[in-house]
């Protein structure tokens, strides 16, 4: 007897049919649900994927009473003369409905897989949503995708309970191989009922054979060229020249208002356990951003970027308001003229060197695009690598791509946020030098976060320090790191000793916590409470005679290659290595030159260096 193929052409057509429309409505219901917080999304979530849990027979009986003569569905389509029920095309309903969860879930997991940096870095380099979901999104989801289509139509060609109920068995037109497997038990026919079983196996199983495939040959592109890695092209600072920004401001403390050239921020932000509260002005130089972990800085950097929204206030950029809450002005991101570059740089990985400058630049004309990512490589010092993908660059390179990207699109500000951290300390330093050269041309706003003290005093003028979500020093770097006003800001800017005090009479106080009296230089302010210094600025074994000195036992020490970190206590020998007052730091070449000497040694607290600050 001639074998009737029919079941599977049907099931390739029905399972083929329901996989196409399967793939566009899972990837958009995925990227609406994408990042969507509301309260809704479980109930939502939960009608999406409930075709997988329920059992198909459910699943068939509903879409009866959806599709049937006296459904809703069922009666609009009989005023056009037409229904779906034990047609082919209630087959292809049917497998739509149970194959959906499968790619839509598979689509959110791939999307959702996407590092979010990527996403706004592209909207603060000006693309639409439109572009970000054509260009990243889904270039970037393929692999996931892909074998979203594969689950789904390996589970539209195996449905059988709820495209029996709404499709029938009628052969020729409906029974695809599911059903032709179970008639053909019923009908004791093994032999047909295997024939089909081992038809829909090798179906299903090639489709995901071929997908890991794909996938693996995907994957191993990508390590081919990842060959090498480049550090040795790093380039080499040999003694070159080290210069100060070009244009150090030299006021102090600007006052807050809206002005027409610098950033203007006074914003609120609530979060669960945190309110970012911050007021400053920035002008078209390099104001670097100190403070704690969790004080708010980036969060800071991403209100003015438009990647997150204040509760409250206003962002001016050269008199342009990014936001003002009073008035509802919002601008997004990819209208601000702001560039971030984020931490981890966040490069787009399926995208060349070239292709990631040229992105913020599409409504260049093409020669002029090219030109402008030229000139950014020559300016990074990246000429020949516009080819190469992000990683097959070193970490160095990698960050003056993204630094080339960010000042590709000519932004008014330029928001760094901790570029170097993710750098070795020799590399770090070189593309510190590096991003000193090419801020000294760069004619935006810069604000920069870091928790390098070192780095901040070098590539800054002026420095803002963050604690608690709030500003509480603003000023020069002279003045922030010698004068700080505060017990926190003279922490967060790397002093180690401090003493409650009381005032003695005029030029003198009582640090009662290291059981001396100190001539003090400065003018002691009225609420003073504490006495600091700074570690590399206390002397030992000073010239005879020197003021504020005391005899000292050395209680502890600590080990760097260059210096050495003393724990010292005043008039007393120390108990044990926890039993000291100050933390002092010298050279190698002194601690060799003192270690020997019998204690009491002779330690200063120099007048002019002593900090006094109110808590
Ligand atoms: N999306 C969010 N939802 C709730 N809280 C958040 C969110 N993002 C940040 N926070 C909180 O806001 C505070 C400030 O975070 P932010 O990232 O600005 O700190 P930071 O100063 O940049 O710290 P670090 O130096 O460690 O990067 C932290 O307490 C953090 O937990």
């Amino acid at each position: 007897m001639e074998l009737d193929l029919s079941p599977l052409w049907l099931s390739l057509k029905v399972a083929g049919t329901a996989t196409v429309a399967t793939f566009f409505m899972g990837i958009f219901a995925a990227y609406r649900m994408l990042g969507d917080r509301g309260r809704w999304r479980s109930l939502l979530e939960g009608i999406l994927i409930s075709p997988l849990i329920l059992p198909p027979t459910v699943v068939g009986f509903l879409l009866l009473l959806l599709f049937g003569k006296n459904g809703p569905l069922g009666q609009l389509m009989e005023s056009f003369d037409f229904t779906i029920i034990f047609t082919w095309y209630a087959g292809v309903v049917a497998a739509i409905v149970v194959s959906f969860p499968l790619m839509y879930k598979t689509a959110l997991g791939a999307f959702e897989q996407i590092d979010s940096s990527l996403l706004h870095v592209a909207r603060t380099l000006g693309a639409s949503e439109r572009r970000i979901f054509w260009q990243i999104l889904l270039p970037l989801a393929m692999p996931g995708l892909v074998a979203g289509v594969t689950l789904a139509f390996a589970r539209a060609l195996g449905e059988f309970g709820a495209t029996l109920m709404l499709a029938g068995n009628i052969p020729g037109e409906t029974q695809t191989m599911p059903m032709a497997i179970y008639f053909a038990v019923e009908a004791g026919d093994m032999g047909l009922a295997w024939l089909w079983a081992i038809a829909i196996m090798a179906i299903s199983l090639s489709g995901l054979m071929v997908v890991n495939l794909w996938q693996q040959h995907y994957e191993e592109k990508r390590q081919r060229s990842d060959g090498g890695l480049l550090e040795a092209n790093e380039p080499v600072n040999r003694g070159g020249k080290r210069t100060e920004p070009a244009r150090l401001g030299q006021w102090i403390n600007p006052p807050l208002s809206n002005t027409a050239t610098g950033l203007f921020v006074t914003i609120e932000k609530q979060l669960a356990n945190f309110k970012l509260d911050i007021a400053f002005t920035a002008l078209p130089e390099t104001l670097g951003i100190l403070g704690g972990s969790g004080s708010g800085k980036s969060m800071t950097l991403r209100c003015i970027a438009g990647v997150e929204t204040p509760t409250k206030g206003r962002i001016v950029l050269n008199g342009r308001t990014l936001f003002d809450a009073g008035k509802r002005i919002n601008l997004p991101s990819h209208k601000r003229h702001v560039s971030l570059v984020f931490q981890n740089y966040a490069l787009f990985p399926h995208m060349t060197v070239a292709q990631n400058i040229a992105f913020g630049l599409q409504r260049l004309p093409k020669t002029l695009r090219r030109q402008r990512v030229s000139q950014q490589l020559a300016s990074v010092q990246l000429q020949g690598l516009g080819d190469r993908y992000p990683h097959q660059l070193s970490g160095g390179q990698q960050q003056r791509v993204a630094l080339a990207r960010a000042l590709a699109t000519e932004p008014e500000a330029l928001l760094l946020d901790e570029p170097f951290s993710a750098l070795d300390t020799h590399l770090r330093s070189q593309m510190e030098q590096q991003l000193m050269e090419t801020l000294s041309t760069y004619p935006g706003i810069t604000l920069f976060v870091t928790h390098n003290l070192e780095e901040a005093y070098r590539l800054c003028g002026m420095l803002m320090v963050m604690s608690g979500g709030s500003a509480i020093a603003y000023g020069s770097k002279h003045q922030i790191f010698e004068h700080p006003k505060t017990v926190r800001v003279a922490q967060l800017t790397g002093c180690k000793n401090f003493s409650r005090v009381v005032v003695q009479g005029s030029g003198f106080v009582e640090a009662t916590d290291w059981g001396i009296t100190l001539q003090v230089l400065e003018a002691i302010p009225d609420r003073l409470t504490d006495i600091g210094i700074r570690a590399h600025q206390i002397s030992i074994m000073p010239a005879p005679d020197s003021d504020n000195t005391y005899p000292c036992w050395l209680a502890a020490t600590s080990e760097t290659p260059h210096r050495m970190t003393l724990f010292l206590k005043f008039n007393t020998a120390p108990t044990d290595a926890q039993d000291y007052h100050v933390q002092a730091e010298v050279f190698k070449e002194k601690w060799h030159a003192i270690k020997d000497q019998p204690f009491p040694w002779a330690v200063q607290l120099d007048p002019a260096r002593l900090i006094l600050m109110v808590d």
